[in-house]
């Protein structure tokens, strides 16, 4: 098997110059007035392939989120350009998925998917028809009809992602979206998502702290440096796909695991000093 393949950011681009982009980030900077100045992002390029899942990797208060906001539409750069190459077929260009689970605590599960796919104009029934569909994917059709205090975070989490893919984006944001769960349900609903992923193969740009969350689902690793956040590097992950859950027991999968950790070390060592 291959290593590890890093290029230093000026090198990056011809990485992801084969298929066309989906989303372009283009010398963006966004300082953040409201809050004393803070200078969130010192300048960032980066290009998301379709069909291509990148995972954002930084010390927290890096930017990472900033980043997936602006892709979403939430913030504007204060410098620079964030361009969504949507092809217009899809009535949602993008969905996210949020660390809490952004659930409406009075619908019913049924009723949490189906809002999202109501707001796209969709008729009731085919809403209805989708969101069931969804929660059957997802392992959640006994719970159609239950609300969500009833269910624990690992099924709250399934029901936020039911609700992101059934509108069937072209490019799915996720926002640390295992982060709040525990060990053993991050690892189940990972596997999951990778499985599901490997179905129809969308634009996802997925923000984590775990470095074996993003070998084990990404395509490419993007590093970003402390606040302000750059990228400093990004990592082409070279497991042949469809990838499975196993893979995290290969050599070579803690061998680019500690690879990254040694220059991601040195960023989240500046905020820690
Ligand atoms: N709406 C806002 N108003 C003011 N400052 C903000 C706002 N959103 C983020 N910031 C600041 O911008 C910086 C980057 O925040 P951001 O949430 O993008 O980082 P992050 O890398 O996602 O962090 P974490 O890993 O801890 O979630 C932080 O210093 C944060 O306090």
């Amino acid at each position: 098997m291959n290593s590890l393949r890093r290029t230093d950011i000026s090198a990056a681009m011809p990485l992801v110059a084969e298929a066309p982009a989906k989303i372009e980030v283009r010398g963006v900077r966004k300082r953040y007035d409201a809050n004393g100045n803070v200078e969130a992002l010192a300048g960032v390029d980066l290009k998301v392939r379709s069909g291509e899942f990148v995972c954002l990797v930084g010390p927290s208060g890096c930017g990472k989120s900033t980043v997936l906001r602006m892709i979403a539409g939430l913030h504007r750069p204060s410098e620079g350009e964030v361009l969504v190459h949507a092809s217009g077929t899809r009535a949602v260009p993008t969905a996210m998925v949020f660390q809490s689970y952004n659930v409406f605590p009075w619908k019913t599960i049924q009723a949490n998917v189906r809002f999202g796919l109501e707001m796209t104009g969709m008729s009731g029934a085919e809403a209805d028809r989708r969101a069931t569909a969804w929660l059957g994917k997802m392992g959640l059709a006994d719970f159609a009809n239950a609300y969500p205090p009833a269910l624990s975070g690992g099924m709250l989490q399934r029901v936020a992602i039911a609700r992101a893919m059934a509108v069937e984006p072209e490019i799915l944001l996720m926002d640390e979206p295992f982060a709040a769960l525990d060990a053993q349900h991050r690892r189940i609903l990972q596997d999951e998502l990778l499985t599901l992923w490997q179905e129809d193969r969308r634009s996802v740009v997925f923000v984590t702290h775990s470095l074996e969350e993003a070998l084990l689902l990404g395509d490419r690793v993007v590093v970003m440096s402390a606040r302000p956040g750059r990228i400093i590097a990004e990592f082409e992950v070279p497991f042949a796909r469809p990838r499975a859950p196993e893979i995290r027991g290969e050599p070579m999968f803690a061998k680019l695991e500690q690879e990254i950790w040694n220059l991601l070390r040195e960023q989240v060592g500046k905020h820690a000093a």
